[in-house]
């Protein structure tokens, strides 16, 4: 009668096991730096007397990881943050992040879109704002879509050799030193090609979108990083994330507008020239506003992290002649930008050894088990019109109590409220995994701080790592929507520069090129290459030949 007993306890018992998790530990038990100040929480770490810098977080996660684990928590702003560089973790992270992934906005951007525009874009906002801009953009990764620009990036491509062949020839030591913004990013939006690339004749409204694409950039870190005083008063980086804004937003917007007139009386050529931009049009759940707001952040969003990456995928093919060589080969044969797999390794490997993004964060949907703690969802995502987030309510609650026991004092309820902020603020939950660490572990990739791009070829015998220790370009629903093309891009113009010139570092040490802080992280010194032409070279081993 009773012998089925044992069975019945250890079943339950292991059931047990299963559901509560009982090895699970608790939030508060991960670790955490010492001196998490009131207020301030660990910001202390990264001022003048702190032992990190703010610069070179990556390097200060690697630190800090080392002394406290994979996975460790700071306070940074009014929010936990937990910090991971493990690759199991990521891939957890990115499991519980929900239909509606959340990241971290960008208040300040968001704030002045929605009050000078009344439409946020795609980057700043979150929830169903966020997935109508997303559900827009879509196309951009749509094979169909991003292979009509080829032959547009070619000639872009192709007008960037000419521009460091005008370069080389007004600066006899060859060293080209210029910036690689603008490269392409234009032909997709706002649909035409601004002319930076022409040295002597640079229109005035290239120059000003230009300037105001860096001032931007600037002025959206500046609001970004310390105190949001931009919330009491127009600060310096909030002047200049509006006026670079509205340089930015006119001029494409114009641009834009031209464009729409000309679809409506030659609908087949635009639609065949300009698929991306013909698809915004037509699409009946945006407003014009909105159409502008995506067609400036497909142009932002195309500069910086291109540019960068481009920069270091050049620095590296210098600094490594024999993979240089490899690359060269594959230059001179026609494929097509899909085919071309080695120069798409290295672009791969550049964003290993040097991404632009140092981590993928977001707010959990869901509880989480990471790295053996159990971490709770941040922010909710709504499912449900209707539906209140966790913090919502508690939000709620807090100014509808406020009201009835502060009636009649205006001091304790200013207090009473602070004190509200401050504590909703804390109880959001980030998860930040360091994807700028990781990538550079030897638990994931043999020898990681060599520049290998075979690793990432499919015949290659070397173990190509995990699948999320080097995630560039993010991960799941939010994933960087310009990938294909910046890759597309980037594979156009390292064939047309191979084909005519061999590259030499120009820079004068040895020492590895480090990544430092800004809105995307970049180079810590200028990248200066020598541009050797090919023919050149030929000409001048076939005339030592003859001697
Ligand atoms: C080497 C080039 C690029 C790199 C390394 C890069 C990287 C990234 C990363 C890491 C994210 C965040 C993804 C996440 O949170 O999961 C992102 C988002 C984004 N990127 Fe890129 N990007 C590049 C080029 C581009 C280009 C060419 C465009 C323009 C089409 C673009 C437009 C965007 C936009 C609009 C978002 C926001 C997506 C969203 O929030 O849903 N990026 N990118």
């Amino acid at each position: 009668m009773f012998s089925d007993r044992p069975r019945v306890i250890f079943n339950s018992v292991s059931y047990c096991v299963q559901k509560c998790n009982i090895s699970q530990k608790s939030f508060h038990e991960i670790p955490t730096p010492k001196g998490d100040w009131p207020l301030v929480g660990h910001a202390h770490l990264f001022g003048p007397n702190g032992p990190y810098n703010a610069e070179r977080l990556s390097e200060a996660v690697l630190d800090l990881s080392k002394k406290l684990g994979a996975v460790f928590k700071l306070r940074l702003s009014g929010t936990d943050i937990i910090v991971t560089v493990d690759a199991d973790d990521t891939r957890t992270l990115f499991r519980h992040e929900g239909r509606l992934p959340h990241r971290p906005p960008f208040p300040a951007l968001l704030h002045y879109r929605q009050h000078k525009f009344g439409s946020i874009g795609i980057v700043p906002g979150n929830g169903e704002d966020w997935y109508k801009f997303r559900a827009a953009i879509l196309p951009l990764l749509r094979k169909q879509i991003f292979q009509a620009y080829i032959d547009q990036q070619k000639k872009v491509a192709e007008t960037f050799v000419d521009y460091i062949q005008t370069n080389l020839k007004e600066n006899s030591e060859g060293i080209f030193t210029k910036s690689l913004n603008f490269v392409a990013i234009s032909v997709t939006s706002p649909g035409e090609r601004f002319s930076c690339l022409s040295t002597s004749s640079s229109k005035t409204e290239t120059k000003d979108v230009m300037n105001a694409s860096i001032d931007f950039m600037d002025g959206l870190y500046e609001t970004l990083v310390g105190l949001p005083l931009w919330r009491l008063y127009r600060t310096q980086g909030y002047q200049k994330l509006e006026t670079s804004h509205q340089v930015i937003h006119r001029i494409v917007g114009g641009r834009l507008q031209d464009f729409n007139a000309r679809y409506k009386q030659q609908p087949e050529q635009i639609s065949m020239l300009h698929p991306f931009l013909t698809s915004l049009f037509d699409n009946p759940t945006l407003e014009w506003k909105d159409v502008v707001m995506l067609g400036m952040e497909v142009f932002l969003g195309g500069i910086d992290a291109t540019a960068t990456t481009l920069a270091m995928t050049f620095h590296y093919l210098a600094t490594n002649p024999e993979i240089q060589e490899q690359a060269y080969r594959e230059a001179t044969c026609d494929k097509s930008p899909l085919e071309m797999s080695f120069m798409r390794a290295c672009i791969k490997e550049t964003l290993r050894l040097s991404p632009t993004a140092g981590a993928n964060s977001r707010f959990l949907a869901n509880d989480a088990n990471i790295g053996g703690y159990l971490i709770p969802a941040g922010v909710k995502s709504k499912t449900c019109p209707g539906e209140k987030t966790k913090y919502e309510v508690r939000y709620v609650f807090s100014i509808q109590s406020l009201n009835k026991i502060t009636s009649q004092c205006h001091f304790l309820k200013m207090f009473i409220l602070i004190l509200y902020i401050y504590i909703y603020l804390i109880f959001q939950t980030l998860v930040s995994a360091f994807s700028s660490v990781s990538s550079l572990n030897e638990k994931y990739f043999t020898e990681p701080m060599k520049y290998c791009p075979q690793r990432w070829l499919r015949e290659s015998s070397i173990a190509k790592g995990h699948a999320f220790a080097s995630l560039p370009f993010g991960y799941g629903p939010r994933m960087c929507p310009g990938r294909r093309l910046a890759e597309q891009e980037m594979v156009l113009l390292l064939k047309q520069v191979l084909n005519k010139y061999q590259l030499e570092s120009a820079n004068s040490t040895t020492e590895p090129v480090g990544m430092v802080y800004r809105m995307n992280r970049i180079p810590d010194r200028p990248i200066n290459i020598y541009f050797r032409e090919r023919v050149a070279q030929l000409k001048e081993s076939s005339i030592r030949a003859q001697q």
